[in-house]
């Protein structure tokens, strides 16, 4: 698939795909530094070889696991590492590794010398559906999720599908709820396809996967991509469109933060799409039933629907600081219907609160496993 704008990539899906490395680097390349967390170390040490072999000057750094990744400290060791290795404007940098990796590495791509080339290798459902895809990288600060990064578009993305066979099920689950997300925002075909195989998509892992269950896989891969492709290449700095690609992220990222990033992406996210639903509904846009569907479908895949209801004050500090905020205006990305988002500029705090109140748990929800 090609991602259009001032610098076009691909992104290719398939399987033992890194052989294409060497053509998505390109040709002036010398030096290469692989980066990936512990987990992928050994899919990162092939990648090395196989540089290495082609003729690269390769180097691997291993960063910390998910979003431990996403400092500012962990930027500067990478800094210090592309320093060390005389990285020069004409070398790059490989990401191996979920969506955390691809965010860090992305990031540390465009800031060294201002810019250099980045291929990801995306690890995750969620990697290879959204975070690697489209140029949006960041890192972390105390006052919240992704609040430093930059618009920088890699030079391809290899999603390699075998790479979810080792992926366990709730980081599988995660993914599924950008993947929902998609469909929601974009292709309603994703929202029947996740409808129909919902069983075996939510047990991911704890059975063998089958080759009709793969070719759904493949399809939601592929599916979500075209969406995401399709946007970012129409607006890449998110000044209109692309802003419907976070839709459930201004409750979600506020739920990362209250939670010290110990809930996943896409749990947060699943939550924050089901708030986002009922403020549609609230606000006299979207039908009770699509609201159903949110909970039904994203149930079904053992997502969360509900956070404690203790913590709305904290939440709404920390949405305040959403980017799509202007000012004191808290903006959301809400529904008219299925494949129909538009924009609440500066809702009433009430109504906020009431949307709120429909998706609140009376007691605090435990650390279950998708959250953790
Ligand atoms: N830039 C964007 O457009 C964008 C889009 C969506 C999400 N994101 C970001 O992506 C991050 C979430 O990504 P994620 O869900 O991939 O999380 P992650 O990167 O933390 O990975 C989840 C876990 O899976 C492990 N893992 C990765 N690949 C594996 C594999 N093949 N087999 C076994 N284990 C594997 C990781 O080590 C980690 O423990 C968040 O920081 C989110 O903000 C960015
Ligand atoms: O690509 C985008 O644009 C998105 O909003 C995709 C989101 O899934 C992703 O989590 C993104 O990192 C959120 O961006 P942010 O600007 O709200 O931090
Ligand atoms: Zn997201």
């Amino acid at each position: 698939m090609r991602v259009a704008g001032e610098q076009p990539y691909d992104v290719v899906v398939g399987r033992h795909l890194l052989g294409e490395l060497p053509a998505m680097l390109g040709d002036r390349v010398r030096r290469v530094l692989v980066v990936h967390p512990a987990a992928l170390a050994a899919t990162a040490e092939v990648v090395h070889e196989d540089l290495k072999a082609s003729g690269y000057e390769a180097f691997v750094a291993e960063v910390p696991d998910a979003e431990e990744a996403k400092t500012a400290q962990v930027a500067a060791f990478l800094w210090g590492v592309l320093g060390q290795a005389d990285f020069t404007r004409s070398d790059a940098i490989v990401t191996v590794g979920g969506g955390a990796t691809t965010d860090l590495g992305g990031f540390v791509a465009a800031t060294w010398l201002r810019g250099i080339r980045v291929v990801h290798v995306p690890t995750t459902l969620l990697a290879m559906v959204d975070a690697a895809v489209g140029g949006k990288t960041g890192i972390n600060t105390a006052e919240g999720k992704n609040l430093v990064g930059s618009f920088h578009p890699p030079a391809g993305v290899l999603c390699d599908l075998a790479a979810l066979e080792s992926l366990g099920r709730w980081d599988f689950v995660a993914g599924m709820a950008e993947v929902v997300k998609t469909g929601f925002i974009a292709d309603e075909r994703i929202l029947e396809l996740v409808e129909e195989n919902a069983d075996v998509l939510g047990a991911w892992g704890t059975r063998p996967t089958t080759d009709a269950t793969w070719a759904v896989v493949a399809e939601l891969v592929e599916r979500s991509i075209a969406v995401k492709a399709r946007v970012v290449g129409e607006d890449l700095k998110e000044s209109g469109l692309r802003e419907i690609l976070n839709y459930g992220h201004t409750l979600g990222h506020a739920v990362e933060l209250t939670e010290r990033y110990q809930w996943r992406h896409g749990a947060a996210v699943s939550v924050g799409m089901v708030f986002a639903a009922e403020l549609s509904r609230l606000a006299g846009k979207l039908d009770d039933a699509v609201v159903e569907r949110h909970r039904a479908i994203l149930g079904s895949l053992g997502l969360p629907l509900t956070y404690r209801g203790d913590r709305w004050e904290q939440l709404l500090s920390a949405m305040r600081r959403d980017k799509k905020s202007r000012g004191d205006l808290l903006r959301f990305v809400v529904l008219d219907d299925v494949a129909r988002p538009t924009r609440l500029e500066g809702p009433d705090p009430t109504l906020l609160a009431a949307a709120y109140a429909e998706i609140a748990a009376e007691a605090p929800v435990g650390r279950g496993p998708v959250t953790l």
